[in-house]
């Protein structure tokens, strides 16, 4: 990993994760059968400013998880490049926060004890049990609760924990990965109104994934959407919300309850993402595509700048033979 050239504290060029889940040398042998890749990621670019949140969205198996990996250092990218930029090429502080908090607090700790797990270990007790009761508050909970094991909060709450467990290791970039899927709808808009308060008085850097594009708009500075491993879109918020350009990011934008006329007839997401180890030639989205054009299954389409600013790899939109863009709706959680 290298230094990034700019004012983002994270940028990420090309990059690439195979995964060989090949059969056994002798089963293939036996079978007659080659090699099995699957294409995690596939030639994914994008950059993230200081203090601002990029979220990337897509169906189960697009490859988020596996970004939020690589950028965590937890895997080795098979192609490309992620620098972060730090002062004096210090190691970037970064954190993540899973869907289930629950798997990454000890059941037996008092959650003080978690939460004090990734401090600076030349705190002495007094000092540490403080700094534990003020991001206790911080995130809103109270200093008391060191004393509580993790059974004994709601769902909301134990990822309000483990935000405060990431403050507690000073980090200044959070991988929040569903951080609020496994939460009901009401508490996901607390947690994200603490995630958007915590950036707004810390200065902290976001890489949010999510498969629920109204979840993202709330938090989001910019989005990356991601089908079968690839960016086919990348922009700001408002313009991916606003004037989504690619077929698939509209049709995903379809997918979100129409909250004013839910009755309202809406193209669907129909079929099923193709096997990530037999991609589609060309645009990996053609099968699927209501704008599909010949070239469109034999070239790759490359993300392109167009006219709302956003970067989008279609070959019906660079002729600009683009859907007119939806009403502009979705659900606020
Ligand atoms: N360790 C691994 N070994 C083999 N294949 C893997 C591995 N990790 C991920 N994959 C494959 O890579 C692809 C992308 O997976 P990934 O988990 O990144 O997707 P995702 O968008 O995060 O999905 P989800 O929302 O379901 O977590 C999938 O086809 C998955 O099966």
């Amino acid at each position: 990993m290298g230094k990034a050239a700019d004012t983002a504290l994270i940028k990420v060029v090309n990059l690439g994760k195979s995964f060989d889940v090949s059969e056994p040398f002798l089963q293939r042998v036996v079978t007659r059968s080659g090699r099995k890749i699957v294409n995690a990621v596939d030639g994914v670019s994008f950059s993230i400013e200081r203090g601002t949140t990029f979220s990337i969205v897509g169906e189960s198996g697009c490859g988020k998880s596996t970004i939020t990996r690589l950028v965590a250092g937890l895997d080795r990218p098979t192609a490309g490049e992620i620098a972060f930029n730090t002062p004096d090429a210090a190691p970037v502080r970064l954190q993540m926060v899973f869907q289930d908090p629950i798997g990454s607090l000890n059941p037996r700790w008092r959650i003080g004890r978690s939460i004090a797990e990734p401090m600076d270990r030349t705190m002495d007790g007094n000092a540490r049990r403080e700094r534990v009761g003020e991001l206790l508050k911080t995130v809103g909970l109270a200093p008391a609760d060191a004393g509580k094991y993790p059974h004994e909060f709601s769902g909301g709450q134990r990822q309000r924990i483990s935000i405060a467990r990431a403050l507690a290791a000073d980090a200044e970039l959070l991988l929040l990965d569903e951080p609020t899927s496994a939460l009901d709808v009401s508490v996901q808009s607390q947690v994200l109104n603490l995630l958007k308060d915590l950036q707004e008085r810390l200065g902290l850097t976001y890489l949010f994934i999510s498969h629920n594009l109204s979840v993202v708009r709330f938090l989001t500075d910019r989005i990356g959407v991601m089908y079968l491993g690839r960016l086919v879109e990348e922009g700001s918020g408002q313009a991916v919300f606003d004037t989504p350009q690619h077929p698939y990011t509209k049709l995903l934008l379809e997918t979100i309850p129409d909250m004013e006329n839910p009755k309202r007839d809406r193209a669907p997401l129909t079929g099923d993402l193709p096997s990530p180890l037999k991609p589609p030639s060309g645009c990996v989205f053609h099968p699927r595509c209501p704008l599909a054009m010949e070239v469109c299954s034999t070239v790759r389409p490359e993300l392109q700048v167009v006219e709302n600013g956003s970067n989008v790899a279609c070959h019906a939109v660079a002729q600009g033979a683009a859907m007119a863009a939806p009403v502009n709706r979705y659900a606020v959680v």
